[in-house]
């Protein structure tokens, strides 16, 4: 059976202040939650403080972003030996904001998987579609095509331990959120697009649903069947809503 995972995703968001107030609701508020693992993505220069923070809490570290080299002449860059020196046992790769800001295509993308599969940190491949992409009915295909990036290059052994995340572009920061049925659909179909590889991998992988999700949303989207958690990231702002959310799981 798949654990349910709740991952915030604080985005460009947080002062030492704030995130010591929201680490210190989040780490008293976390005992009302069981069977549920959930996990904070700090901005890179808060991971030590945020680390700190959690000491002996349930709650893991997980970062945003990583470099795709492990040490060199790459100014500003964060390698995933340094991000695991500070216990971050996750880390997001293929966000939508930084493959549509920052331009990273799926071959740069996969380069940070494979960096993160090196040292043993868990990656988050974010996966979603346009708009656009879900008006002219392309929805699949492009989430497929973001996926295979990953098993054409890496493998589909690469995939075990790591975790999916489907966050339709559309649906992010925009309160709109995808209908349980919507959602469903399309980790059903990332799901059997595993299992023509390997069926174990393909029941045992976590999904994860992203895009305004909240504590009235929540509880529906998690109901689905290949809904195995939430990548948060307005409502992980606030302790109350992201604690909710936990409960709903
Ligand atoms: O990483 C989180 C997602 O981008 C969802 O963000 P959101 O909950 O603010 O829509």
């Amino acid at each position: 059976m798949r654990r349910t995972l709740i991952a915030g995703n604080w985005k460009l968001n947080g002062s030492k202040d704030s995130i010591t107030k929201l680490v210190s609701e989040l780490t008293t508020g976390i005992s009302a939650v069981s069977n549920v693992d959930v996990a904070v993505c700090s901005p890179y220069i808060y991971v030590p403080f945020t680390e700190s923070l959690l000491t002996d809490s349930p709650i893991s570290l997980g970062a945003q972003d990583v470099s795709m080299h492990a040490s060199g002449a790459y100014t500003g860059e964060v390698a995933a030996v340094m991000l695991k020196e500070f216990s971050c046992k996750y880390c997001l790769v293929g966000h939508s904001e930084r493959r549509a800001i920052h331009g990273e295509s799926d071959d740069i993308v996969v380069s940070k998987f494979k960096a993160l599969k090196v040292e043993g940190l868990v990656p988050v491949l974010c996966v979603g579609e346009s708009l656009e992409d879900r008006d002219q009915g392309i929805t699949m295909s492009v989430v497929e095509k973001q996926v295979m990036a990953v098993i054409n290059e890496c493998g589909i052994d690469a995939i075990d331990g790591s975790v999916i995340a489907y966050e339709p572009v559309w649906a992010i920061g925009t309160g709109r959120t995808a209908s349980p049925e919507q959602a469903q659909e399309v980790h059903a179909g990332i799901r059997a697009l595993l299992e023509r590889f390997n069926k174990d991998i393909a029941v045992k992988t976590q999904i994860l649903y992203g895009g305004s999700m909240n504590p009235a949303n929540a509880s529906a989207l998690l109901a689905m069947q290949d809904i195995d958690g939430g990548l948060i990231g307005g409502a992980s702002l606030k302790a109350d809503d992201f604690l909710a959310i936990c409960q709903a799981a």
